[in-house]
């Protein structure tokens, strides 16, 4: 899996910008806010969800723009995929498959990207949803089915909430059927999202522990909470807390609830106990291992982003990365204000400098 070409039009704080893009490790340097970031975020769009910022988009079309923006990519094997938005719905997500319209997570079935962003750095210590999104991406790129089995739950858990408020509110009764036909809905595809997040989390967690002890500390994976249940139980405990769902103006059973729980393995201590680079190295380890699982199991590697991470690391586990990558293959993009950081990175990787809304490739640093 590979971007090969990239084009965005008035996305961020790009007018016009082409890229050609080589299929491994593509380099993004530049001073702060030139716009890696940016780069990154508009090839997390060639995916279900909000990309890596999680914004909205209408923050994501250029502000001195005429409104509406355009992410256009073409993958290996000369597909064509493209999102973006128009200037007379700029909240309404347009995405586009080899030139026809098409729904967002169709876009799971051509490509798989995950990240590693600053901002992830507290994913272990803050709340339960930035680990579920984050689960949640590692199932996509294992089972494309997954995004429209959650973005199905998700929906009929709305409407059930809705109904159920506007029965408290109006002290009128809802029609069973309707909440009947919900909760069965919700059974379905909630049933079918725990259980690929069951099985991604299983496979993951063995491929890990089989793993010898390297730079990046070794992570044990489990899910807690959110109370997987098989359809027909989930369906039962659905129609029995309605009463108390109402009461709550949320549903406080299924799989929304659940939580990815991390250990850090050889100290085996929660991983919000461990230290700042303990935690990143946790995060690398989980998506490095993932890679390989994907690699093996659907036999293309995920487009990684990782955005200022070669940074954060001491010099002895950046040549490992970078060791690691290589050996991996895969495109990988990464991020940081520095060429230096880059020296050590595999011979082949494509050197770009990002400055003033445009994007020029560079000599590798350490031939420069
Ligand atoms: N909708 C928008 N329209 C125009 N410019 C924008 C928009 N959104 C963000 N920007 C600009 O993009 C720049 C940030 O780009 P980005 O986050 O990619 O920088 P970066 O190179 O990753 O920087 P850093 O090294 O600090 O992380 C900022 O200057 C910001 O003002």
């Amino acid at each position: 899996m590979a971007v090969t070409r990239l084009a965005l039009t008035d996305f961020r704080s790009y007018g016009q910008a082409l890229l050609a893009c080589e299929p491994g490790l593509i380099v993004l340097t530049g001073e702060n806010g030139a716009g890696k970031t940016n780069i990154l975020e508009a090839v997390s769009l060639l995916t279900p969800g909000r990309g890596l910022r999680g914004a909205a988009l209408s923050e994501m079309a250029r502000s001195d723009g005429p409104g509406g923006f355009a992410v256009a990519a073409r993958l290996a094997g000369d597909v064509e995929i493209g999102t973006g938005t128009l200037a007379s719905a700029p909240e309404r997500r347009q995405v586009r498959i080899n030139g026809a319209a098409a729904s967002a997570n169709a876009l799971s079935e051509w490509l798989a990207v995950l990240w590693l962003t600053p901002a992830m750095d507290r994913l272990f210590v803050e709340g339960a949803g930035g680990r579920r999104r984050f689960l949640d991406r590692l199932v996509l790129a294992l089972e494309p089915g997954h995004a429209a089995h959650a973005a199905r739950y998700e929906a009929a858990m709305r409407a059930r909430n809705r109904l159920l408020a506007e029965e408290r509110d109006s002290g009128r009764r809802a029609d069973p059927a309707w909440l009947a036909s919900l909760e069965a809905a919700m059974a379905e595809h909630g049933a079918a999202v725990a259980e690929a997040r069951a099985r991604t989390v299983t496979a993951l967690d063995e491929r890990i522990a089989r793993q010898p002890e390297g730079p990046f500390a070794r992570a044990a994976l489990a899910i807690e909470g959110g109370e997987a249940m098989a359809e027909a139980a989930l369906r039962e405990a659905l129609a029995a807390g309605r009463a108390r769902d109402a009461v709550a103006g949320r549903t406080l059973t299924g799989p929304h609830r659940a939580d990815l729980a991390v250990i850090h393995r050889a100290k085996g201590q929660p991983a919000a106990r461990a230290s700042t680079g303990e935690q990143k190295a946790l995060l690398l380890g989980i998506v490095l291992a993932h890679a390989d699982l994907v690699a093996e199991r659907v036999g293309r590697r995920p487009v990684l982003l990782l955005d200022e991470v070669a940074a954060h690391l001491d010099p002895l586990r950046r040549a490992a990365l970078f060791d690691r990558l290589a050996a991996g293959g895969g495109q990988v993009w990464m991020t940081g204000t520095e060429p230096a950081l880059f020296e050590a990175a595999p011979a082949g990787a494509q050197h770009l400098t990002v400055a003033a809304g445009a994007v020029v490739p560079v000599a590798h640093p350490s031939r420069s």
